[in-house]
């Protein structure tokens, strides 16, 4: 059931890549995207890192928990993060990346500082370089995005440059212990939501789980390849298109079988417009058929009204 959701490498045309990622966006609010240009060692390294840390005793890791800062920068425990509308938590922990801004930038206000664990040396490096690297990739798609809307081909550029974006390493732990026991308590590894952001690019959703809810109401296998990104409409964008590119409600289940006792791995990039940016209906996007339905809104007022939703914030 995968066949339609685009499978995309990022070298063609940007008229070619407006035009498959367009219909694939519009249609699933997902896309796979090959080629995208981030280093396959720097994945690789990055993969690893991500593990070491997951594997530290958890004391150490709660350390790195900043209490009421809505998860934003370093630990967020296993069990914390709740989707919207939903009673249990999800079965994951994770670690958030932010932008490394210069001293005293006046964005400071809404990215604060990050914070990287003294356990892992390399980590800073890698994951600055990564997140750099998500960056650059995103652009490309954002410019693809731009030409399927009608916009200039560097319409984003602006609206994202210094954006809130964070990168996040997820760890859904085994549903099962050794002795095959499980451990899931009615909860699932990520309950069904759509992201927040501008658009989601992901890393190591080859490790199955991922789905997405189609408009028919099927849920669908997300299965790129290893080394690709899936990429996804978050509800930014979708405001800003007056939902004409959809931000799809997505979901992780828990396994069966061997892989019950395995941990899942992924970095999700949550691309984000700089937090000054207003979010207001593209006239594109506006007919007698599609009547403008948000009011503007400031990036940063969006992100703090669903972060209260979603248990982050206060
Ligand atoms: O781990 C995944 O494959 C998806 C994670 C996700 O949807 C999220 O963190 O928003
Ligand atoms: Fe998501």
């Amino acid at each position: 059931m995968t066949d339609n959701i685009a499978h995309v490498s990022l070298t063609r045309p940007l008229e070619t890549l407006a035009d498959q990622l367009g219909r694939s966006f519009t249609e699933f609010g997902f896309a796979v995207v090959s080629d995208h240009g981030i280093d396959e060692d720097l994945i690789a390294r990055a993969e690893r890192m991500s593990r070491a840390f997951f594997a530290l005793p958890e004391d150490a890791k709660r350390g790195y928990f900043i209490e009421g800062s809505g998860g934003a920068r370093g630990y967020t425990p296993y069990r914390t993060e709740k989707a919207v509308g939903q009673d249990t938590t999800d079965l994951k922990e994770f670690w958030h990346v932010g932008r490394s801004l210069p001293a005293g930038d006046p964005l400071e206000e809404f990215m604060p500082a990050n914070v990287w664990p003294a356990q892992l040396p390399e980590f800073r490096e890698t994951f600055e370089r990564l997140y750099a690297e998500f960056d650059k990739a995103g652009l490309k798609i954002l410019s693809a995005i731009a030409v399927h809307l009608g916009l200039e081909p560097d319409w984003f550029d602006a609206t994202v440059d210094q954006g809130n974006s964070v990168l996040r390493l997820l760890h859904y732990p085994p549903i099962r212990d050794a002795k095959g026991v499980e451990n899931a308590e009615g909860a699932v590894r990520a309950a069904p939501h759509g992201d927040i952001n501008t658009i989601t690019l992901l890393l190591g959703a080859e490790e199955a789980g991922l789905e997405l809810l189609s408009q028919q109401g099927e849920w669908i296998p997300v299965s790129p390849r290893p080394g690709a990104l899936a990429v996804n409409i978050g509800d930014m964008l979708s405001r800003l298109t007056n939902d004409r590119l959809r931000s799809t409600i997505h979901r992780v289940v828990n396994p069966e079988g061997e892989a019950s006792r395995r941990s899942r791995f992924s970095m999700p990039f949550f691309l984000h417009f700089r937090p000054d940016f207003v979010i207001e209906t593209l006239p594109q996007c506006v007919d007698a058929d599609h009547p403008d339905q948000y009011e503007p809104l400031s990036s940063h007022d969006f992100l703090m009204q669903r972060l209260r939703e979603i248990n982050l914030a206060k």
